[in-house]
């Protein structure tokens, strides 16, 4: 009899998928990403996210399981093919000292050997990212914030004409002020929905994951502790994740916000001195 190792409607499975870093352990993971979702990692800081997100990419092997992109597993991809299916945003860049961003946004189409249309994709990407006002500055002289933006045009160019990709970014907002953020969030949005694109990202902020996402992956201690749809019922488990409370409104948007506090007190040194 012959098994079936992916369900056909998955983009991405990861089956038991675990990752070793030095002495620690990293999974076992057990995730399906259907086409066109809209998942947020989040979870403490050392917690395991972007190693998750490493596996995801193949730029960690699993010590064990396995990883099936579109139905072939992950390791048998030509990097060239899984360049135009898949694109990542790394949580830092280093890129060669003095290149112009427009380069550097034009790395996302390397892949491509007749890339007609490569230019003016750059500069649409470059809008929609709101780097065009970047283009012809050396990508090494702009601010965090403004190499953040030129990083995600690279992403949005690499699979701007593919259909049904996967695009997993690392922390992309950390570098942006809040109005870009927003902006931001809604661009990635409207890049992934036109294209029918997954999207998985990091994120450190509670709000843009209830915001822009519509599943989230909670990570703790290298172990997936959460698989929930981004709605209010999540707020307990995101409290139990982080240690901390969320007190939780409603906008005139209709949209979920939520203001995160602490559990206790403060015990402040100065209370302690008059006690
Ligand atoms: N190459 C490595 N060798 C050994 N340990 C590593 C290696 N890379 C990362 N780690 C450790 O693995 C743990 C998880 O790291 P990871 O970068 O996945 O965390 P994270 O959840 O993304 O954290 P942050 O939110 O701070 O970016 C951390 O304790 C980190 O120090």
């Amino acid at each position: 009899m012959s098994m079936t190792l992916h369900d056909a409607g998955d983009l991405l499975q990861l089956e038991a998928a675990t990752a070793r870093l030095g002495d620690k352990s990293f999974g076992p993971f057990d995730i399906r990403v259907a086409p066109g979702e809209r998942i947020a990692i989040l979870g403490p800081s050392g917690a395991g996210k972007s190693t998750l997100l490493k596996l995801m990419t193949r730029e960690l092997d699993c010590a064990r399981g396995r990883m099936v992109l579109d139905g072939k597993p992950l390791q048998q991809w030509p990097l060239a093919q899984l360049s135009r299916r898949r694109a990542v945003l790394p949580q830092s860049n280093n890129v060669a000292f003095g290149l112009l961003s427009e380069l550097v946004i034009g790395l996302g189409r390397v892949a491509r050997t007749h890339d007609r249309h490569g230019a003016e994709i750059v500069a649409q990407a470059a809008q929609m990212a709101h780097a065009g006002h970047l283009l012809a500055r050396r990508f090494d002289t702009l601010s965090g914030g403004e190499q953040a933006r030129v990083q995600l045009a690279r992403v949005f160019a690499q699979l701007w004409d593919a259909e049904g990709g996967l695009v997993l970014v690392d922390e992309p907002l950390a570098a942006l002020d809040p109005g870009l953020q927003f902006e931001l969030l809604e661009s990635m949005d409207d890049y992934a929905t036109q294209r029918g694109h997954a999207v998985i990202a990091i994120l450190h902020d509670i709000n843009h994951a209830l915001l822009g996402f519509d599943r989230l992956l909670l990570i703790k201690d290298g172990a997936l502790t959460g698989d929930l749809r981004a709605n209010a019922l999540a707020l307990p488990a995101l409290e139990a994740l982080y240690g901390i409370c969320l007190n939780s409104a409603t906008n005139e948007h209709g949209e979920l916000i939520v203001t995160p506090g602490r559990r206790t007190p403060r015990a402040s040194a100065r209370s302690a001195l008059h006690a």
